[in-house]
């Protein structure tokens, strides 16, 4: 029996670039070294995207149940009968449709265990929803789906982490959905993170604030002193390494960001602008505080580009690495703090603990 982690993979929009970008990631032979992949889809679509992408001939190996996965082997469960009408760069229904189907299997799959992590190819948020599906997000469903109290969208890449306080909600309400408890939660939420899904021992957390120049003490704004700083410091009294609130406009820009492990931001786009301008290329979205494993590409669906063969599959294939990663740690973590020897009760420090503490 192969012991490679059963990585599960959704093919987002049908009409999108989702399918290529999986069909490029998974024609390196050397990703079947780290994993086994399950494709949530089916053959005919595939094949589609394949041809109209000119992919070559790529195959993959069907199957009926994650179980039945062959390592060394692309899989691919068919998720439905019915041919399916693409157009490619359109949104229609039928896009979000199937975008769904594919999604619900996977994560039927995931949250049982029958696979280790789950890759999501882009949907549109717009088009899938339905009666099944009435969430703003996979980070919004996949929370309710495995039963999570709370989530972090954290974006992260080899020289930058972004988590968001607020996500996928209108400007509008972002001031009113900022409070200490909620950044005090997402603070925790991204230590955690970093210590275990990223093995990052002390980890140090920047804090953006959300008005203009982090309000200039109250002159811009009041949230900073009644309602972020209060976070951080309350953070920290937790033995939390964070600091802030930061300006946001200059806090990229100069570099400031290289300081620290990963950086909290208000609100989506105050966090996702200055991370996709930085690393848009290799950048992948990890939804953080489940008490399972997913990622997705940084991208969305590129309906401009869907069957032109341009789509760069960089962002795709970092997220599947960034999951077996990730799911490798956390394994391991729950391995040695199992076998961890205690005294009197006290876990036993690491060299680093000690050292810190005789300073
Ligand atoms: N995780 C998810 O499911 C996500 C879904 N979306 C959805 O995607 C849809 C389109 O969103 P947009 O804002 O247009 O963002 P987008 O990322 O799809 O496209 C923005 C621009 O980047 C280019 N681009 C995107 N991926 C690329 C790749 N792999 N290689 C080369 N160029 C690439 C596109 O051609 C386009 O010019 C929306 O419905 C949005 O909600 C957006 C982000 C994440
Ligand atoms: N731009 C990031 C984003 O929209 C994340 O969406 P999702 O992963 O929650 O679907």
């Amino acid at each position: 029996m192969s012991n490679k982690l059963k990585i599960g993979i959704s093919i987002g929009d049908v009409n999108g670039i989702g399918l290529e970008v999986i069909i490029k990631t998974l024609s390196n032979p050397a990703i079947l070294n780290y994993c086994t992949p399950i494709v949530y889809g089916h053959t005919k679509v595939s094949s589609f995207h394949r041809k109209a992408n000119n992919l070559g001939d790529f195959t993959f190996n069907v199957i009926n149940h994650a179980n039945l996965a062959q390592p060394k082997k692309a899989n691919m469960i068919n998720c439905w009968e019915e041919d399916v009408k693409i157009e490619l760069g359109q949104v229609t229904e039928i896009g979000g449709k199937y975008a769904l189907l594919s999604l619900e299997r996977a994560t039927a799959d995931l949250v049982n265990g029958d696979i280790d992590a789950l890759v999501t190819a882009p949907i549109n948020k717009h088009n899938i929803q339905s009666e099944t599906f009435k969430f703003p997000g996979h980070t919004e469903y996949l929370q309710e789906k495995s039963g999570s109290k709370d989530v972090l969208m954290f974006l992260i890449s080899e020289s930058l982490r972004v988590g968001v306080v607020t996500g996928h909600i209108p400007v509008s309400e972002v001031p009113g959905a900022i409070t200490k408890d909620k950044i005090v939660n997402k603070i925790k939420l991204i230590n955690d993170s970093l210590k275990n899904d990223f093995w990052i021992e002390k980890p140090k957390i920047a804090v953006l604030g959300l008005n203009p120049h982090a309000s200039d003490n109250g002159l811009l704004g009041t949230e900073e002193a009644d309602i972020i700083t209060p976070a951080i410091q309350e953070a920290y009294s937790k033995g939390i390494i964070c600091f802030g609130p930061y300006p946001a406009d200059g806090f990229f820009g100069n570099g400031s960001y290289k300081q620290f492990d990963a950086v909290l931001a208000m609100y989506h786009d105050q966090g996702l602008i200055p991370f996709k301008t930085l690393a848009f290329h290799n950048g992948v979205n990890y939804t953080a505080g489940l008490n399972i494993v997913r990622t997705s590409p940084d991208h969305g669906t590129g309906y401009d580009i869907a069957g032109k063969g341009i789509a760069d599959s960089t962002s795709f294939t970092e997220a599947l690495f960034s999951a077996i990663h990730i799911v490798k740690n956390r394994r391991e973590q729950e391995e040695l703090i199992k076998n961890q020897l205690r005294t009197g009760g006290k876990l036993v420090e690491t060299q680093f603990d000690i050292k810190d503490d005789a300073t």
